[in-house]
């Protein structure tokens, strides 16, 4: 890392910020309402998808849980006094829910696999409990309507969705259960005789009581849409690196299964460059740690600048980097090389007007399938030839054994 005379063309960078492949994630603890409704829309990174993949098979498990308990419910009718029709309805939806709980759960086991999954399941849940309300309205409109245990089901529903991390299942859930326990209210309110809308045991059906239950669903589902953009958050910063917004190693650890996999099943090719600032140290050295933090922040936007689709640069630790390339290794040694060149020609601004620092780094690369079949594999290739640059003098790519 050298000083050299200043250059007005290079301005620093480090204030730029485009909107390409390595962006920055979302971090700023007042985030306007449009951005939070545009992130519950959106579906959600690659960490957040595999805490929801477990989040689905943990509903699966507590589905089938529930639907075991639901058998019970006709039993207890039949003990307490309920007729002997009832009884069997009741058994009959039980078994159903049974059955369909059962046909949920080996799916959620591989739920990655399966993307309509949390939206069907979670479709499945609200209409569950819209069936048992139907049946129950069937005979006593009251019953239906005023009955807590129902209505808890349609917010269990939509709570539920939260343990699934996408905003999408849960907005989806919360619109289901207007449109369902709305369009039945309204109708039995509709068809039902006055007299038929009052029990001594369960009160009067009002379009005043129903408007407050749907009220009361819809902020449900506004609190756990809430709980799930929370979340995404929480997740996000775990996979983002603080000093450069750029993702960090749990990121990479969690994104670069699935993208070995689809490079395999697609037979596509993916290299993986292991890039190290040159001399970096010396920067600490002779300008402090808070220059030190500051060139590595520059070198970050001079990278974002230079970035293509299909890669992905991230922050492994200190001065290292991974960038990673949907490319066969000759094209990708080309865009590294170009970027090498990119951040040599881009020296760092000391002080406005001042001295500039020249930057530079060296990488190794290493392609998939041929050369390693997992990140640690690839990874240790990778720096076998960075280890290599550097003895041969910096400033280089290296992307074969010498
Ligand atoms: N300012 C700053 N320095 C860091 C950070 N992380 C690691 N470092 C420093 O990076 C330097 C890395 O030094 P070395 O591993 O000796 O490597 P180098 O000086 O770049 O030498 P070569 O890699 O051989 O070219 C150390 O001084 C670390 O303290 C960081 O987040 N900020």
């Amino acid at each position: 890392m050298t000083r050299v005379s200043g250059d007005p063309a290079d301005r620093s960078d480090e204030r730029r910020v485009r909107r390409g492949p390595f962006d920055e994630p979302r971090h700023s603890a007042k985030v306007p309402v449009s951005d939070a409704i545009a992130s519950l829309l959106a579906r959600p990174d690659e960490i957040m998808l595999e805490v929801g993949a477990g989040g689905e098979l943990l509903v699966a498990r507590l589905r089938a849980v529930i639907a075991g308990l639901l058998l019970l419910l006709p039993l207890a009718n039949m003990l307490g006094g309920g007729t002997l029709r009832g009884t069997l309805i009741g058994l009959a939806g039980a078994v159903l829910v049974n059955v369909c709980a059962q046909i949920w759960l080996p799916l959620a086991r591989r739920s990655r696999r399966y993307r309509w999954l949390p939206f069907a399941t979670s479709a499945f849940d609200v209409t569950a409990a819209s069936a048992v309300l139907v049946v129950i309205a069937a005979h006593d409109v009251p019953a239906a309507l005023n009955n807590p245990v129902v209505w808890c089901g349609y917010l269990l529903a939509i709570l539920l969705t939260a343990l699934r991390g996408d905003g999408r299942t849960t907005l989806l859930a919360g619109a289901l259960v207007l449109l369902q326990y709305g369009a039945l209210a309204a109708f039995a309110l509709v068809s039902t005789p006055a007299e038929a809308l009052a029990s001594s045991e369960h009160g009067i059906v009002t379009w005043a009581t129903q408007l407050q239950r749907l009220v009361l669903l819809a902020a449900g589902t506004l609190i756990t849409a809430m709980v799930v953009y929370r979340m995404q958050r929480l997740v996000e910063m775990s996979g983002t690196d603080g000093l450069t917004r750029l993702p960090n190693r749990t990121w990479l650890l969690h994104r670069i299964p699935r993208l070995l996999r689809t490079a395999r099943e697609e037979g596509g090719s993916l290299t993986l460059a292991l890039i190290n600032l040159d001399h970096f140290k010396r920067v600490n050295d002779e300008a402090g740690h808070n220059v030190g933090d500051r060139v590595l922040r520059h070198v970050v936007s001079v990278l974002r600048d230079g970035a293509e689709p299909g890669e992905w640069l991230v922050r492994l630790g200190g001065e290292e980097f991974v960038l990673v390339m949907r490319k066969p290794i000759g094209t990708s040694w080309e865009r590294v090389d170009a970027l090498r060149r990119l951040v040599a020609g881009r020296p760092f601004e000391l002080d406005r007007g001042a001295d500039f620092m020249r930057v530079t780094f060296s990488a190794g690369l290493a392609g998939y399938p041929h050369e390693g079949t997992d990140l640690s594999s690839l990874l240790s290739r990778a720096d076998q030839r960075l280890q290599q640059a550097k003895r041969e003098g910096r400033n280089r790519v290296v992307a074969r054994d010498c």
